[in-house]
């Protein structure tokens, strides 16, 4: 915790930063200190995490060096921050006395190269302004997330955020080509941008899903490809819930066949209700695929699915047009927060999400065993399901959805009763069967009492780079390694 006050910190941050770009108004400091884990805190205004001394708006890679500098010599806590979607206390201000550096102000596109196909920005960059500008130009990062209105670079990095077409494109590790972050003892680090190198380890895996609590992300060359709408090929089927094992088999047929649609997902009913229920009858399930690319390839992707889909006569094939229409309207910005907002205050009722992933061989069982203890143990469910949207030859995720009435229970208690203990369900059944417990949203600070039983005899690995590159601990103090009680 900070060796000096309150006043001595927002004084020192004056001094760097000058008092322009250093916050401390009451309001700010509130709704800086969680995130959208604790979603029902938020709603109600109530403010269970100790209250941040500043945020800093920081201007460019020298400035974030002179405040972590600034930062790691008074032992300050310090939380990066940019598009602020966070979804799993990566944003929640732990210690006394942190200050959360907003990278928001550094929003330059410095350069597209087109012929070398990349895009260099900094890390505030809104991935929404960068795709819709590359698109107007012919390209796309190829990267979609359900926030894309709302995330920017560095907390799309330091996440290791994926997007809808991850199938086609990958995660944002797969996407990255170099970068530029700031560490704790004030040390700019660049990572030249080249097509692949097999100088010693990949580093650019340090910075890229640090979560914040290893050095600050300021810069972010991404590649680019290109943007082909007009090729799209949706295909859709429905099947009963019952068969939801063999949807996921479905899913593993068309990566195994060696076919790269663009997404392929498979919703169980009681999440599909939520998106398709205009046309979908209830008890159904439904699998969804898209191809995306060049002419010649998305006709052949479709034809491959629709050949292997044929021959399992539990499928009915829907309208690729309804898939379609579906496709245009899944993100999430300001506007939907907003709606949801006034809901969950209209309802009491609430809806959740976590990410895991499994083998093909233990999805099912993650999927089914969660679902199942999760009714049986936990009160005033409303809905539990949830599907799988990004899929790999050896495996794929799973997404779980959640709602659930908030029935006597003060605000500050929502987490305890209903969201921790339906969190601690799913990550005791992913470790039972082998799988991930956190599949694309990051750690964060609720998951992060699971690190140990998460990476086994590797936490060593991760414990070390944690002493290595913050050894005062002013990183993100929480997120992926626990604080001490
Ligand atoms: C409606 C909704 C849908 C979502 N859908 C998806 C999805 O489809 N796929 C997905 O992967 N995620 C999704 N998310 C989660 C979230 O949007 C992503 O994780 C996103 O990458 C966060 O980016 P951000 O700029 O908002 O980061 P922030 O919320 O500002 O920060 C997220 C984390 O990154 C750290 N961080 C932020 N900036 C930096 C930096 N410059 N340097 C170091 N650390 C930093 C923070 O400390 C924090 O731990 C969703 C969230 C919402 C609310």
């Amino acid at each position: 915790m900070a060796i000096i006050s309150r006043e001595q910190i927002v004084e020192g941050l004056v001094d760097i930063l000058g008092s322009e770009q250093v916050v401390t108004d009451e309001q700010v400091l509130k709704e800086s200190s969680l995130d959208r884990y604790r979603k029902y805190e938020q709603v109600c205004e109530v403010y269970t995490q100790p209250i941040p001394a500043a945020v800093v708006y920081v201007k460019s890679a020298e400035e974030v060096s002179e405040v972590l500098t600034f930062a790691n010599d008074n032992e300050i806590n310090v939380v990066p921050r940019t598009g602020q979607s966070a979804i799993e206390g990566g944003l929640e201000t732990a210690l006394k006395d942190s200050v959360v550096i907003d990278g928001s102000t550094m929003n330059k596109v410095i350069k597209v190269d087109e012929y070398n196909m990349q895009v260099t920005c900094q890390c505030g960059v809104p991935l929404q302004e960068l795709d819709d500008m590359l698109r107007e130009r012919g390209y796309t990062t190829g990267h979609s997330p359900q926030s894309k209105p709302l995330a920017q670079m560095g907390g799309l990095v330091a996440t290791r955020s994926i997007g809808q077409f991850s199938t086609l494109y990958g995660g944002i590790e797969d996407m990255i080509v170099g970068m530029e972050a700031v560490f704790p003892n004030g040390k700019i680090c660049r990572i030249k941008n080249v097509p692949r190198r097999a100088a010693g380890p990949d580093i650019r895996h340090i910075i890229c899903g640090n979560e914040g609590a290893l050095c600050y992300i300021t810069e972010v060359t991404l590649k680019l490809f290109k943007w082909q709408p007009d090729n799209n090929r949706y295909i859709g089927y429905m099947l009963d819930d019952e068969y939801m094992k063999l949807g996921f088999d479905c899913l593993r047929e068309v990566m195994v066949e060696g076919y790269k649609p663009s997404f392929a997902r498979l919703y169980d009913a009681a999440d599909a209700q939520q998106h398709f229920s205009a046309w979908l009858p209830e008890g159904k399930a439904i699998l969804i695929w898209m191809a995306e690319g060049p002419a010649n390839i998305t006709p052949a992707i479709e034809a491959g699915i629709k050949e292997m889909m044929s021959k399992h006569p539990e499928l009915e094939e829907v309208d690729p047009k309804l898939i379609e229409k579906w496709y245009g309207g899944l993100n999430w910005g300001p506007e939907q927060i907003a709606e949801e907002k006034e809901e969950i205050k209209a309802t009491q009722n609430i809806g959740i999400t976590t990410e895991v992933s499994g083998s093909w061989d233990n999805i099912y069982d993650i999927y089914k065993t969660a679902c199942d203890r999760i009714l049986e143990e936990v009160p005033d469910m409303t809905l539990m399901g949830g599907h799988s949207s990004h899929s790999y030859i050896n495996g794929t995720n799973m997404y779980f959805v959640y709602y659930y009435n908030i029935v006597d229970c003060a605000p500050e208690e929502e987490i305890n009763k209903y969201h921790d203990r339906i969190n601690q369900i799913i990550c005791e059944q992913v470790i039972k069967y082998g799988g991930s417990i956190v599949h694309h949203h990051g750690l964060g600070k609720a998951r992060a009492k699971y690190v140990t039983q998460e990476y086994g005899s590797s936490y060593y690995m991760l414990k070390t780079l944690k002493q290595a590159f913050d050894p005062n601990g002013i990183m993100n103090m929480g997120t992926l390694i626990p604080l001490r009680k």
